[in-house]
């Protein structure tokens, strides 16, 4: 993709007929300068007619240029807008790995920065078109008024470009650092504003971050920066000082080629008439320098490639069972690494996940249990072996296909302030069960959307939890949901919230950590350096059986019953 097929993609129709109006001004400078000449030849007496002929030139040259650069206003500005939302959809149709390699602070680089530059490119080409048009213009007058001229024209245009083109590049390789230098700069202020609470409280960290990082990293950022547009406009002073000296040949040199002194003065006029048009121009090109860096950079994120899980879903509209069995056969995902050592492996795993059971998935810390979930998922494709939904391969059906099965509620959940859509819901459902979870009082749902979100982590979490609920999706995933819930919420959740989903069919996963509760599940998958082992002996603590809440019954909860999209 680069800038012009960007807009070209876009509307072939408005470029063209944008170009036709921007090509009709060009024409009617040509003719306006024409009629000047002429007047000036006359100025005793112009007559009516060259009067007719100035003012339909000038009305053309005026009404032609502002079609043009509404109808390229309208495409620009919609192209910036559609760039936006192609490269949300482009990010969500990514891997999951490309997404995590890229890192959050690059890709809020490229919707921010990439988009804003952009977006101040593509305003730019309306007044860019226009002015283009009228330059072209007066040279196509030019020509006509002398090959000679046009010719020489040409040729100082020729030497000028030739040479124009060492700064050009030498700005470009400017702009492609600062771009580099902006998505480290953008790592340093993610630093800034998710790690404030650690930063106040660590004077040295704060000073490496603000002055090493922001700091220095914006001082490379400005200089590139200011180097890069420097050299883009010295290059178009060299481009309008070439022009101005063609008029300075012309004028001492023209008469000795022969050139008549009407012509030299028609091209004097053409050339001082097209000076604005042509600084305005070349003051544009830094502005288009710039966007080709940033959709350069945006290319290279080579985004919404996720190879081997796009294929179209076969089994739409048909038949299921109201349960989603999952199974792992031989199941690996390996993560490559940084340095020379071998990357980290999970799996191969065999396992399976049926309808109306509860699964634990237990272990140490990094032993690759969020991995495990992220293939059963659909979020990780395997390395090796495979996923099967009830029965049937992920590879044939597809990961979107398994996606929208599952609710998951991750441990570095995203609350959404809308709860998921589902027929079934309802606001009264949604505040029962938040009222179940002892959020009454804190948080409404009115008209499916949460009355506030900022709550504890504890609490965001609760509400996610009534998300996952309400989907009615006939998978439930929870990674180590409970690790922020306090004792009695914790309980609840293990002895009524679990079975409860269990008992209306679901295959319900949750990581955990919590040993004294896993007597309640139906298997219990041990991970150890990323390979299930066997778990110890799972046994049921003495009066595990009343430690659901008073008051709280699994019937007490009333979620929607499962249900396949
Ligand atoms: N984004 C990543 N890039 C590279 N390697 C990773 C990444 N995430 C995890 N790993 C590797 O996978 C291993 C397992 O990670 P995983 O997150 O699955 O562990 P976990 O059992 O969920 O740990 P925890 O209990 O701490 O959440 C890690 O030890 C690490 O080596």
């Amino acid at each position: 993709m680069n800038f012009l097929s960007l807009l070209a993609s876009r509307s072939r129709a408005t470029v063209v007929a944008a170009l036709t109006a921007g090509l009709l001004s060009g024409a009617a400078t040509m003719v306006l300068i024409a009629v000047l000449q002429k007047i000036l030849e006359r100025l005793d007496d112009p007559g009516t007619r060259l009067l007719v002929a100035f003012i339909v030139a000038a009305a053309t040259v005026l009404l032609a240029g502002a079609v043009s650069s509404v109808l390229l206003i309208r495409l620009a500005q919609r192209t910036v807008q559609e760039l936006r939302m192609e490269l949300c959809r482009r990010i969500l149709d990514s891997g999951m790995r490309r997404i995590e390699s890229i890192g959050t602070a690059r890709l809020q680089s490229a919707l921010t920065d990439d988009v804003q530059v952009i977006t101040t490119a593509v305003s730019g080409v309306p007044l860019l078109t226009m002015n283009s048009a009228i330059v072209v213009g007066a040279f196509v007058y030019i020509g006509m008024l002398s090959l000679k001229m046009l010719l020489g024209m040409l040729a100082v245009l020729t030497v000028g470009l030739v040479l124009y083109q060492l700064p050009v590049r030498r700005a470009g390789v400017h702009l492609r650092r600062a771009r580099e230098h902006q998505d480290v700069m953008h790592r340093h202020l993610e630093s800034v504003t998710r790690g404030t609470k650690e930063l106040k409280l660590d004077r040295d960290r704060r000073s490496a971050v603000v002055d090493g990082g922001v700091g220095e990293t914006g001082k490379s950022l400005v200089r590139d920066t200011t180097r890069g547009v420097a050299l883009y406009t010295i290059a178009g002073s060299w481009g309008q000082l070439l022009f101005l000296a063609s008029i300075g040949i012309m004028l001492f040199a023209g008469t000795r080629l022969g050139i008549s002194t009407e012509d030299l003065t028609g091209f004097t006029l053409a050339v001082l008439y097209i000076n604005t048009p042509l600084v305005t121009v070349l003051n544009l090109i830094p502005a288009l320098g710039r966007a080709a860096t940033a959709l350069r950079s945006l290319n290279s994120l080579e985004l919404g490639d996720e190879s081997g899980l796009h294929v179209p879903r076969p089994r739409r509209g048909e038949e299921e069972p109201a349960g989603v069995a999952l199974s792992l056969r031989a199941a690996a995902f390996d993560y490559a690494s940084d340095t020379e050592d071998a990357g980290f492996r999970v799996g191969p795993i065999d396992a399976d996940f049926t309808p109306g059971t509860l699964t634990f998935v237990v272990g140490g810390n990094g032993s690759g249990k969020t991995t495990l979930a992220k293939m059963l998922c659909g979020l990780y494709p395997p390395s090796s072996g495979e996923v099967r939904v009830n029965g049937t391969p992920v590879r044939d059906t597809g990961a979107e296909e398994l996606r929208e099965r599952i609710a998951g509620v991750f441990a570095d959940v995203h609350l959404f302030r809308t709860l998921p859509s589902h027929p079934d819901t309802d606001d009264d459902e949604a505040n029962r069960l938040l009222s179940r979870l002892g959020m009454d009082g804190k948080v409404r749902v009115h008209r499916g959307e949460f009355s506030t979100i900022a709550l504890s982590t504890g609490q965001r979490k609760r509400l996610a939890l009534v998300g996952a609920l309400l989907s009615g999706r006939p998978v439930l995933l929870f990674d180590e949901w409970a690790a922020d819930q306090d004792p009695e919420f914790r309980d609840f959740f293990y002895t009524v919230v679990l079975p409860m989903m269990r008992e209306q069919g679901r295959t319900v996963v949750a990581i955990t950590h919590d040993d004294r509760y896993f007597y309640l599940a139906d298997q219990v998958l041990k991970l150890e350096r990323g390979m299930v082992v066997e778990p110890a002996d799972v046994q049921a603590p003495v009066g595990a059986g009343g430690t659901a809440l008073p008051g709280r019954s699994a019937q007490a909860l009333h979620p929607p019953h499962a249900h396949t999209p």
